[in-house]
């Protein structure tokens, strides 16, 4: 691993720092930037490496999951063969080794389900160095109702807004603008209109999608570039069209965690020594919490267990079971705070003895704190597209500028990455992902907006799967469109995640249980109602490029499509923003697995920080409230040190 900074005592295998951290996201980065910067010292470590010679984690157009920044997951929709064997994107395994994509019914014969493909970020940056990079504020109720559960007042959508005002820096709206910061360290940024005025097919699904709300069509072209951030008080109940923000700089530079470290291990005192006592260690696996029990007192995390190593678990492409690596501990004077991410976090606490008792006993696994919590609740935000086809030919072409060359999307040679690199072409500009269709449908649980829509021209995103698999979905004609709908606030939080074994370097089982039980209902209910917009706005759009064909799901009679709609939306939805699995909530809740500001219950001096701890999924990309709640426990943990808290 890469070393920096001051760490206090050193001697081979035990080092000795004021916190640790543990995982480098979007959850971890930011408090172990704060505290650094508050003059502690602060352990990071990482199980990935730092790809920032990567371009493609450089550049947010041309994002792809390479092999040295990810790790793979298979997961369950559900925990019924029968139920999991019904998505079209199931990956198997044959006899001879290869993968093989698609749904039950067709499987091969020698095919056995691994499951779901399910890629999280395993680099420093985690996630967030191969994310789509959407950045959407959840409502503000989100917010306040952590506070009214944990009954914490420090928790409220106001203060949550103050804490995104110092820590933007945007890039799209006039400065000045209410709700907005200029000059935090979160890049953002989003469309000028000028990529749809040069695609008027587009703005034709646009207009189409807009009449089937009974909006004015012809403000497409300027709703586009509305701001989906905004600060307005009827924000969270606004529907129509909007464009997409996301974490990029003025020339579409992918904003990571990894800029917070880099920056934070850069910068130096006037003698040139390190300025923060950070401390950031790669290729560094954690296996346990390091936890004293004490007669009358909670257990105390006093440290970790780590193994340093390249591609250490078992989920990396790079895997080779043969290479062990090198057992390693590290001790936390003060703290040490989980920031694994929503799979790997509540592992990491069912292994060192922290999560329900049966899962633990399965494995021998001595129980330091009996919590039910540890790897239940586990949410997602439902996705599936709703796929159009135009009659045109080539309906979604994009006039050029003059002298933009052909883009390759980073397969050599692309000409458009030097072009980036100097600040300019295509990859420094808006692309044409950038908008947003709000929708509130009739079954909201709360009258605010549910479902997100976005387009894609050209394409239909259906989840994912394995590169070099063998696909068995058929190709998309030319003129398709794809509207994505993605569920906000979903009711369903049934899934979890367990230990598969006591082995560190296993991934745990995952199964989302995606849509269980009466409160699910809700959730298919409003999908089915987000499709048949959809249907309507592919009718309503208006020629050259509609009206169009809706070909997914299918119905023969749109009168009669409520049932089979919410069958595709059950069986055949994905999701990549998993939350929920170590939740925080109310003294009184069995399944609270953190109290308000963190602490894990029923232990002293560990925290988990990252989106495992959101009691409810923020709205339909979790990955800015994930900066925002490390932003908001750095001041929780500095809180405690001041006031000289005993653990
Ligand atoms: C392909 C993809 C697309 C997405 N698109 C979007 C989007 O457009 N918008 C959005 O809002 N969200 C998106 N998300 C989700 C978003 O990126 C995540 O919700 C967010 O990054 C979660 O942050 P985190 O800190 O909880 O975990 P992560 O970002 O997953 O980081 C966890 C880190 O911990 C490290 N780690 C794990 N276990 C250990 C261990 N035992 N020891 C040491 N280190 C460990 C991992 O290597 C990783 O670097 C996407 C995610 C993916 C994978």
């Amino acid at each position: 691993g890469s070393g920096s900074g001051g760490g206090g005592g050193n001697n081979n295998n035990q080092d000795v720092y004021d916190y640790i951290v543990v995982g480098s996201g979007p959850g971890g980065s930011p408090i172990a930037a704060n505290l650094a910067k508050a003059g502690y010292s602060v352990l990071l470590l990482e199980a990935g490496d730092d790809q920032s010679a990567d371009l493609t984690t450089q550049i947010i157009n041309i994002g792809r999951n390479g092999p040295a920044n990810r790790w793979d997951f298979f997961v369950r929709n559900y925990a019924n063969d029968v139920e999991n064997e019904k998505n079209n994107h199931l990956t198997w395994r044959r006899a001879d080794g290869s993968l093989w994509v698609g749904n039950g019914s067709a499987a091969p014969a020698d095919a056995t389900p691994l499951g779901i493909y399910y890629p999280r970020g395993a680099t420093l940056g985690g996630s967030s160095v191969i994310n789509a990079g959407v950045t959407v504020l959840p409502s503000k109720s989100t917010w306040d109702y952590i506070g009214r559960i944990t009954g914490d007042r420090s928790w409220s959508g106001d203060a949550i807004r103050r804490i995104f005002q110092r820590i933007e820096r945007n890039h799209y709206v006039p400065p000045g603008t209410p709700g907005h910061g200029f000059d935090g360290y979160l890049d953002t940024n989003g469309n000028d209109g000028d990529i749809y005025a040069r695609t008027p097919g587009i703005v034709d699904v646009f207009k189409g999608m807009i009449s089937a709300i009974g909006g004015n069509p012809a403000k497409a072209l300027t709703d586009v570039t509305r701001d989906l951030n905004n600060a307005s008080p009827n924000r969270d109940r606004t529907e129509g069209l909007f464009g997409l923000p996301f974490h990029a700089n003025e020339t579409w530079g992918r904003f990571s965690a990894r800029t917070i470290v880099l920056n934070t291990l850069a910068a130096k005192k006037p003698n040139g020594s390190p300025r923060y006592p950070l401390t950031l260690k790669t290729n560094s696996l954690v296996t346990r919490v390091l936890l004293e029990t004490r007669r009358g007192k909670k257990p105390l995390a006093t440290g970790v267990e780590y193994l340093e190593g390249t591609a250490l678990y078992s989920a990396d492409p790079r895997y080779n079971s043969t290479s062990t690596g090198t057992k390693r501990t590290a001790k936390a004077r003060k703290e040490v705070i989980l920031s694994g991410g929503v799979f790997n976090t509540p592992q990491i606490l069912q292994l060192s003895g922290i999560g329900p008792r049966q899962v633990l006993s399965q494995f021998n696994i001595p129980v330091v704190v009996d919590l039910s919590g540890v790897g239940r609740q586990l949410q997602d935000n439902p996705e599936f597209p709703v796929v159009g086809v135009s009659n045109n030919t080539d309906p979604f072409a994009t006039t050029p500028i003059p002298g933009d060359p052909f883009c390759t999307f980073g397969f050599p040679p692309d000409p458009c990455i030097p072009l980036w690199q100097q600040g300019t072409g295509p990859y420094a500009r808006a692309a044409i992902n950038t908008n947003a269709f709000m929708l509130k449908t009739s079954h909201s649980p709360d009258g605010e907006l549910d479902v997100l829509v976005f387009g894609l021209a050209g394409f239909a995103f259906r989840g994912y799967w394995p590169q070099e698999a063998f696909v068995n979905i058929p190709p998309d004609p030319p003129g398709v469109f794809g509207l994505s709908v993605v569920k906000i606030n979903p009711q369903s939080n049934a899934g979890s995640v367990k230990l598969r074994s006591s082995n560190p370097r296993d991934t745990p089982l995952i199964n989302f249980e995606q849509f269980n039980g009466q409160a699910a209902d809700r959730d298919l209910n409003a999908l089915a109602e987000a499709v048949a917009w959809a249907r309507r706005a592919y009718n309503a759009t208006p020629p050259p490029t509609g009206p169009m064909q809706t070909t997914e799901p299918a119905c023969a009679n749109e009168a009669s499509c409520v049932s089979g709609d919410k069958e595709h939306a059950k069986y055949q939805a994905f999701g990549h923003h998993a939350t929920s699995s170590c939740a925080i909530g109310g003294d009184r809740d069995q399944l609270a697995v953190l109290d308000s500001k963190f602490r894990v219950r029923g232990v002293a001096g560990l925290r988990v920080v990252d989106g495992s701890a959101f009691p409810r999924t923020p709205g339909a990309f979790p990955v800015v409230s994930t900066f925002l709640i490390s932003e908001k426990a750095s001041e929780d943990v500095l809180d405690d040190a001041k006031r000289g808290v005993q653990l």
